[in-house]
């Protein structure tokens, strides 16, 4: 009797997904980090991955990035992604515009690619940093300069693995609120590695969280950004899920949460 080959439908190209992962695995050696990962990312949506330390959410955040060899049938990227890490990895002989215009190396006009960088970093609020040195920044600063550069190339979809984590409470909420506002202004798809869960109720419209590997659950917020008290029942039930599904003992919301709903209904006047 022959045997039917089983092919898989291929991965959409049809922009229904700015990202796509399927049957996504990785090992390193015999260690197996990454079991059969189904992740789908819609343009412009906002999803937060949690889990705990060591289950393969960078890894992931890397398949995604390109940074490490995907199979093409396992992920696939519709558009261009961008990324920032934890540090912001600026180049410390390079000028704050010039780290900005290095991710542009696709633009070959000198002119372009200087307009765009001094444009993003006057969004990111350093128009007056241009011409700085890596070390004359503060950590903001310098992640601000991060933002930007993951920016400048208009992604349509931003990574950012535990951007905010080295931050002070009050540089992070700042860090929260910019993240917002860019996202909106660019229409792009972002995903956040985060070990915060009252960052991830914050800021995003689906929460997911990983396991050993694998995509164990995940929540779709609907209550709208800039009415998100950790008492709303929808947060407050998230929450405890969540913290459930990572095997943490419930802790109480984190207080620093409630300036950055205020500072979001000012600016926003509440827009979703
Ligand atoms: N290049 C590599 N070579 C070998 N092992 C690796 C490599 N990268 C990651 N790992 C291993 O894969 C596992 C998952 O790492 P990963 O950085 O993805 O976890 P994580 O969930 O992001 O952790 P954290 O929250 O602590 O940042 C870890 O056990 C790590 O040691």
């Amino acid at each position: 009797m022959a045997r039917l080959k089983t092919t898989r439908p291929p991965l959409s190209a049809s922009g229904e997904y700015v990202a796509e992962v399927r049957g996504h695995s990785r090992s390193f050696g015999k260690t197996q980090v990454l079991r059969s990962i189904d992740l789908a990312v819609r343009p412009g949506e906002f999803v937060a991955l949690l889990g705990r330390s060591g289950c393969g959410k960078s890894t992931l955040l890397r398949s995604l990035a390109r940074l490490d060899q995907a199979p093409a049938d396992e992920v696939a990227i519709n558009g261009r992604t961008s990324v920032a890490f934890q540090e912001p990895r600026l180049l410390p002989w390079r000028r704050v515009h010039e780290n900005v215009a290095l991710a542009l190396l696709n633009t070959p006009e000198r002119r372009e690619r200087d307009q765009l960088a001094e444009q993003t970093l006057a969004e990111v609020g350093l128009s007056e940093k241009l011409g700085s040195w890596p070390r004359e920044l503060s950590g903001g600063q310098a992640q601000r300069v991060s933002l930007a550069r993951a920016l400048v190339s208009n992604p349509s979809l931003l990574l950012l693995d535990e951007p905010f984590s080295a931050l002070d409470a009050l540089t992070r909420i700042e860090m929260h609120q910019l993240v917002i506002e860019l996202w909106r202004r660019h229409s792009m798809a972002v995903l956040l590695v985060t070990h915060d869960v009252d960052e991830a109720l914050a800021l995003a419209d689906r929460l997911v969280v990983m396991d050993e590997g694998r995509l164990a659950q995940s929540w779709q917020i609907t209550q709208p950004r800039s009415d998100r008290p950790p008492s709303h029942p929808e947060i407050a039930g998230a929450r405890a899920e969540i913290l459930r599904a990572l095997g943490v003992k419930p802790t109480p919301p984190n207080p620093n949460r409630n300036p950055l709903n205020n500072a979001l209904n000012n600016r926003n006047q509440g827009a979703a």
